[in-house]
């Protein structure tokens, strides 16, 4: 693959939604590695799956030969953006913002490796040029490239007012500074693409628009779809809440079984988005019917946690699943957590993550989806005396320890 086939292999694998001049990115690829960027905002400690359609672009941009940027938003996330958001973001400390950007910064080495030349990414903050910016010069200098009119028509304001929801004077600002980004990405590392979600279509297409005014450059604009599941539910967020990327936050295993339950109409669209898989192989196992298509789900859960947590790490809970559910073993690799016994089965039920309210594994006991050592449970009030393995549903298992 060299650095023109980019385009091309976003589109087939299904990442493409919207560019601002198909052509000219085009041609600019055909004239040597292309730089393009992806900016991140430290909203939380880690980065959850709705984002990984952002680092599979990234990761084809080294593939295909161009130049990953990884775009920290030390800067940005002061100021919180708007944008697919119908409340303002809470404000963090900076203290918060340091700890989550050290928390985010993990989840990129398993899919990009950093260093010098094509192929390799580099990861930079926008604090570096934010954070000392002064009002007055940035007035005169940036803000008289916008059009109030303008940025009233974005999507992240429009939606807003249409709604009578408040937005914020600190909001408003936020595409000014994600634009300026751009000027600064494209003067010090010749950064000539912005990729991002749909939601920030907005936010490229006038940062582009600034790096022709202030740089006089031509630079191009890509976002992904909102990848949303079979029945229509965002990716990224269950009744649970997000699926996170670190470790600490979700388990190797609990990240397998989750791409292990997608639906089965989403098999083949996944594999093209979140493995690295050949396109002949993922449409064979996409196209494959009946019972075979857990034999892909298998594949796809394997394949995306070898990207985030390694070979060693996926197989191994590959493994263990393979032994719990077809065998019904309860293997020591299972995930586990120590609590002081006896408890409260409705505690441990919360406390192992198999729920996420007391009220939730009342319901699930009720709809018989609760097993102690493979018994099911029909009394919310039971009490765990000895260490178990506790199950929510015919796939999730967790072995509580006493400590
Ligand atoms: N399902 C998805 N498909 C594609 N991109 C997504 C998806 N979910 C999130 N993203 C991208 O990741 C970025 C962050 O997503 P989102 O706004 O959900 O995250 P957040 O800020 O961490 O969450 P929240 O809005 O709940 O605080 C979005 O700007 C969007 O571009
Ligand atoms: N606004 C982006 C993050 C971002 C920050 C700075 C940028 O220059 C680009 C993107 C988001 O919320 O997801």
């Amino acid at each position: 693959m060299s650095g023109q086939d980019f385009l091309d292999v976003v589109t087939e694998r299904g990442f493409v939604h919207q560019v601002t001049d198909a052509e000219a990115l085009r041609a600019s690829l055909r004239a040597g590695p292309v730089t393009g960027y992806i900016g991140f905002d430290a909203t939380a400690d880690s980065l959850h799956v709705g984002h990984l359609v952002q680092i599979m672009l990234l990761r084809w941009l080294a593939r295909t030969g161009n130049r990953p940027v990884v775009l920290m938003g030390g800067g940005t996330t002061k100021i919180g953006d708007p944008s697919g958001r119908d409340e303002t973001r809470q404000i963090l400390t900076e203290e918060r913002i340091e700890q989550n950007k050290a928390g985010i910064r993990r989840a990129f080495d398993g899919f990009l490796q950093f260093g010098d030349g094509p192929g390799k990414a580099i990861m930079l903050d926008n604090a570096e040029w934010l954070d000392g910016l002064r009002y007055i010069p940035f007035l005169r200098e940036v803000g008289r490239h916008f059009s109030v009119n303008r940025m009233l028509s974005m999507d992240s304001v429009r939606l807003r007012l249409e709604r009578d929801q408040p937005l914020t004077f600190i909001e408003f600002n936020y595409m000014l500074l994600q634009s300026y980004d751009f000027v600064e990405l494209h003067k010090r590392h010749g950064v000539t693409l912005q990729m991002g979600g749909s939601d920030q279509w907005g936010n490229i297409v006038m940062g582009a628009d600034l790096v022709r005014r202030m740089s006089n450059a031509t630079v191009h604009g890509l976002t992904a779809p909102l990848i949303t599941t079979a029945s229509g539910a965002k990716m990224g967020k269950t009744a649970g809440g997000a699926v996170w990327l670190n470790a600490d936050r979700l388990s190797p295993y609990d990240y397998w079984q989750y791409w292990r339950n997608a639906e089965d109409a989403d098999a083949g669209r996944f594999l093209a988005l979140f493995t690295d898989l050949p396109m002949e192989e993922v449409r064979r196992l996409g196209a494959l019917g009946g019972a075979e298509i857990n034999e892909a789900k298998k594949v796809l859960a394997t394949e995306a946690t070898a990207l985030l947590h390694g070979r060693a790490a996926a197989e191994e809970a590959a493994e263990t699943a393979r032994r719990a559910f077809e065998q019904g073993e309860a293997a020591e690799t299972l995930p586990s957590i120590i609590h002081a016994l006896p408890a409260p089965l409705l505690d441990l039920l919360v406390e192992a993550k198999l729920c996420a309210s007391k009220g939730e594994a009342r319901r699930l006991i009720a709809q018989n989806g609760v097993r102690l050592d493979d018994a099911p449970v029909s009394d919310p009030a039971l009490v765990v005396e000895a260490p178990a393995k506790l199950s929510a549903g015919r796939k999730r298992h967790v072995l509580v320890k006493a400590g």
